[in-house]
């Protein structure tokens, strides 16, 4: 089958989840609750605090009301996208100020550079707001990767376990599903994946098999 793209997961994929849960989850658990007060009124906010509001029912929530909600989403692991929106600029504050590095495995750099230099298209696809892909790429430890990258995707395009979310990813790279590789470590992601017509490859970083799905260790061992 013709291969043209290269779509990537980050969390389990590209990256460490102990990165995310044991880094970035707790970075945003201290910084958020300053952060939304500070910049309750500026608009790009307000928006992200109102669809909070409308997404709980609670329309007349206060901004602390909003900041326990938010922190509940965290502890809970919700991919809700304004939750999303706001940790990426709570991220964007520590990337600048040094405080954090993207986690990217050595192994994943490798095979991304290799397939840029191929002649691949590459894209992300993350529950993770574009802004924090771009964060965890542009300020990976190993200098920035954004680079390799012609477009991100992320919770505005649907969920990660819908098969929409991936038709409508295609149409937007311009290639026909079949030509599109998906990468993930999360079976469910690769079924929809599948379904939508793609071709997948699991990611099982610590053993195992995702069902259904060819399925290997590390980037090295993805053969294209
Ligand atoms: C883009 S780094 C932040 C990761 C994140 O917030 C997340 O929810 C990870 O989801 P993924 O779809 O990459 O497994
Ligand atoms: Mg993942």
């Amino acid at each position: 089958m013709t291969l043209k793209a290269i779509l990537t997961d980050i969390e389990g994929t590209t990256s460490a989840v102990s990165f995310v849960f044991d880094v970035l989850f707790p970075y945003a658990r201290a910084h958020l609750p300053d952060f939304v007060r500070t910049h309750a009124e500026q608009p790009e906010v307000a928006l992200q605090l109102e669809a909070v509001r409308q997404e709980t029912g609670e329309t007349q929530a206060d901004v602390e009301h909003v900041i326990s909600i938010l922190l509940d989403w965290i502890e809970a692991d919700r991919k809700a996208t304004p939750l999303k929106v706001l940790q990426g600029m709570v991220w964007q504050q520590g990337y600048e100020a040094g405080q954090l590095k993207g986690h990217v495995y050595p192994d994943a750099v490798r095979a991304l550079r290799r397939w840029k230099t191929a002649g691949y298209s590459l894209y992300v696809y993350s529950s993770g707001s574009i802004q924090a892909q771009k964060l965890i790429f542009g300020y990976a430890e190993v200098g920035d990767l954004t680079p390799l990258f012609s477009g991100y995707f992320d919770t505005t395009s649907g969920g990660k376990r819908d098969t929409t979310s991936y038709q409508g990813i295609a149409k937007a790279i311009g290639f026909a599903a079949s030509e599109i590789l998906f990468l993930s470590d999360i079976k469910e992601e690769l079924d929809a994946a599948r379904q939508a017509g793609m071709q997948t490859i699991g990611l099982a970083r610590q053993g195992g098999i995702l069902e259904g799905h060819t399925t290997v260790a590390d980037f090295e061992a993805i053969n294209l």
